[in-house]
């Protein structure tokens, strides 16, 4: 049948199917078959390396965009946005059981499963499984209520019930194992606590904590007629959440043990945002080889130095100050002596307790780096930390802002301005922003707004003000762009990726 005569149905069904060729057709050159969820995930394996090609990326992102699509397009309206609305209600009697798990449950039992170390338990038991009897005497809880989140995970395909109360470890619930033993993660809460938020960062995007309670206050600011409009940092969801007056940044500065471990659990939760991304990203980017030996690039607000340190280890020619607020630059120093004490020791990058919003102390700077930086502020704060690194860089200095693209949902080209930035079509009938295979722009987009009121604009890159064009020299600085590291991981470096802010 020609494309055009089918229903939007089969053409969705059509692009799984044609992507479903593409993945199978290169599994079977490299004599390997797709992992199966039953197995645990294996990082290491060869199919793995297979399935994270640039094609076969392309490939699953549009099986995910079009099952997603097909999903919604064939449920029960009133189902899906039920789902959507984080109730569990079955509204008439032909729809109990139909109704999908609220994302905050599926949230609170993966957190359990994690902090009750029921990964670990499950996985040591092998494939034959274990029941919760004995999962609940190993971390001393009710063997009814872990039957129970079990269960409810594994009907969202994470663990296996293979026999009446007797659970396995599958793809998905590996992906959450600290790979330690029980008896170890069961006894050390701090630790796992730890790694909870590394793996929840992975899983979710975001803690499932602050950013889930603010977020549910996310219709309350909107419709507050003075929050509503506010573009202040302690103006926000998560203020109302929390029932504080500072900024989220402020909030996580105090000096109370759970302002502590809140804000260390933020940091490492930006690491694993670094882990997210193909590791050669924000190499592929800017050529950062290219700068000339003894450089000095200065990676602003940058956390404990996740993305210098994978510049640090290739580009062995730069030197690197990382700066930042002074509890981060503390952990910078712990994150450094483990992953790479030579560089600390020789000199070659220092970590700076720095305001961003104070003059910029370093002069000769090559490159300013600023990642995940300007989504937190907005623009009459991003103009602030923008113009007092104007006021130090040198003709040379190239300014480098990593951060997300938030495209229209209709088909609107954002990009046109762009040399090489443009990303490929997306084939009818997909929504044109990619839709569930794109999700990670938007849900950046809306967790800024209710934890720091980030960029309050339209979508799209730029908002171009004064008419100053979007590629080329700004005021001194000169914006690079690069074709494959947009299409990789949909990060562009730019004046702004939200928007473009003039420093005037
Ligand atoms: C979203 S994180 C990004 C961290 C890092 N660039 C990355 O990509 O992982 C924002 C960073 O800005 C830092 N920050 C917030 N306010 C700051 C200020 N006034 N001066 C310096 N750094 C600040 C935070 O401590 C945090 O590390």
């Amino acid at each position: 049948m020609a494309s055009e005569t089918l229903s939007p149905l089969r053409l969705l069904g059509q692009i799984i199917n044609d992507s479903i060729d593409i993945i199978e057709e290169r599994l079977a050159e490299a004599s390997v078959s797709f992992p199966s969820l039953d197995d645990p995930f294996n990082p290491t394996s060869k199919v793995e390396s297979i399935l994270v090609e640039p094609d076969i990326i392309s490939a699953t992102s549009h099986i995910v965009a079009a099952a997603a699509q097909l999903l919604v397009t064939v449920r029960h309206p009133v189902q899906t946005v039920f789902d959507d609305s984080l109730r569990q209600v079955a509204l008439n009697e032909q729809m109990v059981g139909c109704t999908d798990a609220p994302q905050f449950l599926r949230s609170s039992c993966i957190r359990a499963a994690i902090d009750g170390s029921l990964v670990e338990i499950v996985r040591e038991a092998g494939a034959q499984g274990i029941h919760v009897n004995d999962i609940a005497a190993k971390n001393n809880t009710d063997p009814l209520k872990v039957a129970r989140i079990l269960r409810f995970l594994s009907n969202h395909h994470i663990f296996r019930e293979i026999t009446p109360n007797v659970f396995a470890s599958n793809r998905l619930s590996s992906v959450l194992d600290s790979g330690k033993p029980s008896k170890e993660t069961v006894a050390n809460t701090a630790d796992r606590h730890i790694f909870v938020h590394l793996v929840l960062q992975r899983l979710r995007r975001m803690t499932a904590d602050e950013m889930m309670k603010s977020a549910a206050y996310l219709p309350e600011a909107f419709l507050d007629p003075k929050l509503s409009f506010s573009i202040e940092p302690n103006e926000t969801s998560l203020n109302m959440a929390f029932g504080t007056k500072m900024s989220l940044f402020e909030w996580y500065n105090q000096k109370d043990p759970e302002s502590v471990a809140r804000s260390q659990r933020f940091r490492i939760a930006m690491t694993g945002m670094t882990k997210m991304e193909p590791e050669t990203a924000i190499l592929s980017g800017f050529q950062w080889k290219d700068l000339p030996e003894g450089s000095t690039i200065v990676d602003v607000g940058g956390g404990v130095g996740s993305s210098s340190l994978i510049i640090a280890k290739t580009v062995p020619h730069l030197n690197i100050v990382i700066q930042d607020q002074p509890q981060t630059i503390a952990d910078a120093k712990e994150f450094w002596i483990t992953n790479m004490p030579s560089a600390i020791s020789s000199g070659r990058v220092k970590l700076q307790v720095h305001d961003f919003f104070q003059p910029q102390p370093i002069k000769v700077a090559l490159a300013f780096l600023l990642r995940f930086i300007m989504h937190d502020w907005a623009d009459p704060y991003a103009k602030k930390i923008l113009k007092s690194l104007r006021a130090s860089a040198t003709p040379e200095t190239k300014l480098i802002i990593v951060d997300c693209i938030v495209s229209y949902s209709c088909n609107a080209a954002i990009t046109e301005d762009i040399p090489g930035a443009v990303l490929p079509p997306v084939p009818a009938p997909l929504l044109p922003s990619f839709g569930k295979a794109n999700s990670l722009a938007y849900q950046i987009d809306l967790q800024m707004w209710v934890s720091c009121n980030g960029p309050r604009t339209y979508p799209g890159p730029f908002r171009c003000i004064g008419g100053q064009t979007v590629v080329g020299r700004l005021f001194g600085f000169i914006i690079f762009l690069d074709p494959l590291f947009l299409r990789l991981c949909q990060f562009l470096f730019e004046g702004s990726t939200y928007r473009l802010v003039v420093v005037g």
